[in-house]
């Protein structure tokens, strides 16, 4: 062995000054190969700027901007946002690849601000971890809110609301005033939520209480669609350059305070025998038997629900029919269409449309189809956070490397859809696309293990909405405003809203008695 050595000293010694600077850079390009090739296994993108990555490239409308790189980078994406690895998905084929065949990989979600200091500490639904508690909360959820039995026995709630939504824009009409139809929306899918889960109509305008839980769920909704740095940059998050976990943490404990009181009242009630027939009392009542693999319901647990619960089925379905009643008013033949298929499905004077009618609009559900399609309202999806390294399409990609999958890109664009930007429903009259996870060419509501637990529940709101509005009023817009000119540019938050909101002149098309 020592004369081995010796052998390869004396040899390395003999050599010439130009033999070895020779060999020294043949070892430098053999290392530069070697990292080439194991960069080239990432998927392409930009390179970006040290610290802050390729965020500037974001602009003001991401999903925008992310879909115009996706052009010239190609369906799956690698792309430094701030220090963090992220992946984004532009392709029905590619979002399988993920969201179904390595879906297991990608059922967590990435920590941020929000999950912290708004949904305590990611102890609720939408941002628990993937494993036992997350499954415990899910099947509570399922069982009592959103499985079908739920969903049937919860439909005279959803039709008194909607009825009272009725009953308050024919006050607007009343009054020759066009109504802001979002608003009204949001107000009537907050009831909905609020007397499903606390037996009160939350968004009541009369009432402090009332509307200090608007106001925060407002706020909630702004905070929560600020691009937050730290979330980017997380050894910058202590400094909170946005003031926003500052902001964060005060409203929690506002809505902490809120949802407290609303317990401490339910189990006082329940102490007393006089229990109400609503989740939060079922969650109670359950306590002490969701003890299995999850660990007991806590109050805390409780409380994160029921934030997620408001903040996730709100704003979702009420700007979804919002975006619905702006297309159909752009497009006249269409709305005539839906209202004649109401009218001969149920006449126009004998009643208000009830949800089993639904299922007699074929034509108005494509309309909802196409919507989602259109106007998916969270069109990054929810972010999944990679819990192993994998290959997806031949690609490296990193342990907890962010997956951003853009729906929005994918559902508009001209390779996967003929004519992607025109509002065109009878794309799926007869056909069998539908949108609860299966078809990856329109995923509004996400796929796989963490797909949204409420789409049943936001797909038949939305549809119960949209016909009700359409069978009980003709829509037209304020004097002056053409329906061509409808202003359609989508502002950035944490749903996809219209920049500027539909403001809509309604005109009874029922016996006034119907709207009682
Ligand atoms: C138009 C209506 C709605 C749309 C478009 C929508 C969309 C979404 C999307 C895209 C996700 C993320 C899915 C993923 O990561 O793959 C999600 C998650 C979620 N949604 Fe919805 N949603 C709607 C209505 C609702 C309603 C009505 C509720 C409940 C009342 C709800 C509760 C949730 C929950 C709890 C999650 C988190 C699921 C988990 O992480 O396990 N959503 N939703």
């Amino acid at each position: 062995m020592d004369s081995v050595l010796d052998l390869l000293q004396n040899s390395v010694t003999k050599l010439s000054l130009g033999q070895a600077l020779g060999l020294a850079f043949l070892a430098l390009g053999f290392f530069y190969v070697v990292k080439q090739s194991l960069r080239k296994r990432l998927p392409p993108g930009p390179s970006g700027w040290p610290l802050i990555g390729s965020l500037p490239l974001l602009g003001n409308v991401p999903h925008h901007s992310l879909f115009q790189l996706s052009k010239q980078y190609g369906p799956i994406m690698y792309l430094k946002l701030g220090t963090t690895d992220t992946v984004v998905v532009t392709s029905p084929k590619v979002a399988e690849a993920c969201l179904k065949v390595n879906d297991l990989n990608f059922s967590n979600r990435p920590g941020n601000a929000g999950a912290t200091y708004m949904a305590y500490d990611s102890n609720d639904l939408v941002w628990a971890p993937y494993g036992p508690r997350w499954r415990m909360l899910r099947k509570v959820c399922n069982i009592h809110l959103f499985a079908g039995k739920a969903l049937d026995d919860l439909q005279p709630v959803r039709e008194t609301e909607v009825g009272m939504l009725l009953k308050s824009i024919l006050d607007h009409e009343r009054q020759g005033k066009a109504v802001n139809l979002g608003e009204l929306l949001n107000v009537c899918t907050a009831n909905v939520l609020g007397q499903i889960m606390l037996s009160k109509r939350v968004f009541e305008s009369q009432g402090a209480k009332a509307s200090e839980f608007r106001e925060m769920v407002v706020e909630l909704m702004v905070l929560a669609g600020v691009f937050n740095i730290g979330d980017f940059v997380p050894s910058l998050a202590w400094m909170d350059l946005q003031g926003v976990q500052k902001k964060m943490k005060k409203l929690h404990s506002r809505f902490d305070d809120f949802f407290g009181r609303i317990l401490e009242e339910h189990k006082v009630a329940a102490r007393n025998g006089g229990g109400k027939k609503d989740f939060l009392s079922v969650l109670l009542a359950l306590r002490n038997d969701a003890d299995g693999e999850g660990g007991k319901l806590t109050d805390t647990d409780m409380k994160a629900l029921l934030l997620d619960l408001f903040t996730a089925g709100t704003d979702t379905s009420a700007s979804t029919v919002e975006w619905a009643m702006s297309e159909l008013i752009r497009h006249p033949k269409m709305m005539k269409k839906c209202q004649q298929e109401v009218e001969s499905a149920i006449g126009q004077d004998r009643r208000r449309l009830k949800e089993s009618d639904i299922q007699k609009l074929p034509y108005l559900q494509a309309v909802v189809k196409e919507t989602f399609r259109l106007h998916p309202s969270t069109p990054l999806l929810l972010p999944r956070l990679a819990g192993e390294a994998c290959e997806v399409e031949g690609y490296y990609i990193p342990k907890n490397a962010r997956l951003l999958v853009n729906t929005w890109g994918i559902q508009r664009d001209p390779d996967v859809w003929e004519r992607p930007l025109e509002f065109d429903p009878d794309r799926f009259v007869g056909s069998t696309v539908d949108v609860r996870g299966t078809d990856f060419q329109v995923i509004p509501f996400g796929a796989g293990r963490r797909i949204c637990a409420g789409v049943s529940m936001g797909i038949r709101m939305v549809q119960l909405m949209l016909a009700s509005l359409l069978h009980s009023f003709d829509w037209s817009l304020p004097e002056g405003q053409q329906p061509e000119n409808l202003d359609m540019a989508e502002a950035y938050g944490l749903t996809l809203q219209k920049a500027v909101p539909l403001l809509a002149v309604p005109a009874a098309r029922l016996p006034h008695h119907l709207y009682k």
